[in-house]
């Protein structure tokens, strides 16, 4: 029997989720190991990775893998894959989303409301910041990098007073009890893709996409595509002060989009769009209207779309 290899980083997510899906190819009958990487990104983690090229420092190696053929198959939390994969590889499979939610972590307060004035909190996304700038301009953002056990130790160290982490990462870890509450969409707007696994392989590689189509999660698929196509107008990086989210009832999409100003000068700018989804050429367009609102939100206020650090 042929044996699949899956390329995944080594952080204990990574393997949770390379675990995961080489369990779901196994019950499908198929034979798979790990292969576990160390990636550019996970190297230098503790510093700015966009002064050193950003989050694609932890697709790289395990693309190179996929080149090279030591590996089929690479696993992705897509909230960190580029918008554009380089030629030659294509993202062919995403699964059912976890729970798509930022969540708030304190070990002194139940909520953001409670943080007294002036209090710290942790995160290096230019989206949360944003967010979190919004809702609480008095607050003091620190930053924050690591994984998420990283990230966990040093709020237990006493340097925050809370912190904003992915909820589909806690709850993959067993970590749910560190979350106070997660946020609804509406007050920490997520970002493109997150929650979302996917799956990417060689473009020239039908055998490994004919094995993965059945894991294929297709209202997945398509809201992903729609926040994607947000994140790909708005600049395609990963590092943007931006958030994404679209929902599917049925076949109607509703989709919403945040753009927070990195330097505080400008609020928010906001922008929504809902109609009939039922492939991702669809997905596409009204992602790529959303970001198009966005634009023109951003340039009323004289504001701009520059090119802004951090992950
Ligand atoms: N940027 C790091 C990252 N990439 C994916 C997740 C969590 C899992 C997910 O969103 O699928 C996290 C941690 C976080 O943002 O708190």
């Amino acid at each position: 029997m042929r044996n699949y290899t899956i390329a995944t980083r080594e952080s204990r997510l990574a393997l949770w989720q390379a675990e995961h899906v080489k369990a779901l190819l196994e019950q499908h009958g198929h034979a798979v190991q790990l292969l576990g990487m160390t990636t550019r990104g996970d190297q230098i983690l503790d510093r700015s990775l966009s002064k050193v090229g950003g989050k694609g420092l932890f697709v790289k190696e395990l693309e190179t893998a996929l080149e090279t053929g030591h590996a089929d198959l690479a696993v992705h939390s897509l909230k960190d894959v580029p918008m554009e994969l380089p030629p030659g590889f294509a993202l062919v499979c995403v699964l059912e989303r976890e729970d798509p939610r930022d969540a708030w972590v304190s070990n002194r307060y139940a909520r953001l409301a409670d943080l007294p004035q002036g209090a710290v909190v942790g995160t290096s996304s230019l989206r949360r910041m944003a967010l979190l700038r919004a809702a609480r301009p008095d607050l003091k953002i620190e930053a924050l990098r690591g994984n998420l056990d990283t990230r966990l130790k040093k709020l237990d160290d006493g340097l925050y007073d809370g912190i904003v982490l992915a909820a589909a990462g806690l709850k993959r870890l067993g970590l749910s009890a560190r979350m106070r509450h997660a946020f609804e969409p509406e007050q920490m707007l997520p970002a493109a893709g997150q929650g979302a696994l996917g799956i990417e392989i060689r473009s020239d590689r039908s055998d490994v996409a004919s094995l993965l189509a059945p894991l294929m999660h297709l209202p997945t698929w398509l809201c992903v595509t729609a926040e994607r196509a947000v994140s790909r107008v708005m600049g395609g990086s990963c590092s943007m002060p931006l958030a994404a989210y679209a929902t599917l009832q049925g076949s109607h999409m509703h989709i919403t989009a945040a753009w927070g100003d990195p330097t505080g000068q400008f609020p928010l700018v906001h922008a929504r769009a809902h109609g009939e989804v039922t492939d991702a050429v669809a997905a596409n367009t009204l992602g790529e209207s959303v970001a198009q609102q966005l634009q023109r939100g951003v340039a009323a206020q004289g504001g701009t779309l520059a090119a802004n650090s951090s992950v």
